[in-house]
């Protein structure tokens, strides 16, 4: 039973009626029909190349918790793939659901994942700041990979420990030497890739995904850390556990998802 202070599952304001952006067509996340994508012979292998010494700090957005980059320079990028352009690391984040059943933002053949993790980056050879690019249609990508249930993730423990120190919206600790790569599967060379938007407000239709067949895995222990964050800052009345913080599928609207695998 949830205890008095902690209303369980409250759905976040943001997500009771997932926000329709008025002549939005090509609106995130959407479900992947495997047998629909096209495979794109062009399309060439991903390039990270992240340098743990950029990791700055974790921080609860009252959205998510999002680990943060220096951005400054070239030092952690995303080339290849899709892109023409090179593309600098910002941030990555994660959306969750209350129950492993759900909480992924992009599904497969409608299946859904109990999350998913997002790695932010921006176009860093057509613009000089974020804030440019996310208005861009060119200006973001962001790789998404799912999370499923199973063994416990070495390289995740770092920041599952961090968690308990910014439960509320607002706080932010220091956490560095974190290498982002750790976080992404064996084989980052079978993707899906599709032209979408930010799938929280703004909703900005800037972003060149990419999502990565293979998943990785996460111990049932460490995603329920994930549940323990909240939504609220520490000095509201009604805290609400931060749960279920993804966006339902948009419809495709005529576009193609290409694959880079047969
Ligand atoms: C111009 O005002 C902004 C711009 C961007 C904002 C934002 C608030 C939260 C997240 N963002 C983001 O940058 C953002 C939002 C969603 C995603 S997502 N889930 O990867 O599509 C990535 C990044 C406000
Ligand atoms: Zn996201």
């Amino acid at each position: 039973a949830c205890s008095s202070k902690f209303v369980l599952s409250q759905m976040h304001p943001m997500w009771q009626e997932p926000l329709a952006v008025p002549g939005g067509d090509r609106q995130s996340p959407i479900d992947i029909a495997v047998r629909k994508s096209v495979f794109d012979s062009k399309l060439k292998p991903l390039i990270t190349d992240y340098d743990p010494k950029t990791c700055q700090q974790i921080w609860n957005n009252g959205y998510s918790f999002l680990v943060e980059y220096d951005d400054t320079t070239d030092k952690s990028t995303l080339k290849g793939g899709p892109l023409e352009d090179k593309f600098r690391l910002c941030q990555f984040h994660f959306h969750w659901g209350e129950c492993n059943s759900w909480g992924s933002e992009h599904t497969v053949d409608r299946k859904l994942f109990p999350a998913e993790l997002h790695l932010v980056h921006w176009n860093a050879d057509k613009y000089s700041l974020f804030e440019e690019a996310v208005v861009e249609d060119n200006g973001l990508a962001v790789l998404g990979v799912f999370l499923k249930i199973g063994k416990r993730h070495e390289g995740l423990q770092k920041l599952v420990d961090a968690l308990p120190t910014i439960r509320h919206k607002g706080s932010v600790v220091e956490f560095t030497k974190f290498d982002p790569a750790c976080l992404l599967p064996p084989n980052i060379d079978n993707y899906w890739t599709y032209h979408g938007s930010l799938t929280t407000p703004p909703l900005t239709e800037s972003v060149t995904w990419i999502v990565m067949k293979q998943h990785i895995e996460v111990s049932h222990d460490q995603l329920a850390v994930f549940r323990s964050l909240l939504f609220t800052a520490a000095e509201e009345e009604v805290q609400k556990s931060m749960v279920n913080n993804f966006r339902e599928t948009q419809p495709l609207r005529g576009r193609t998802v290409r694959s880079s695998f047969t």
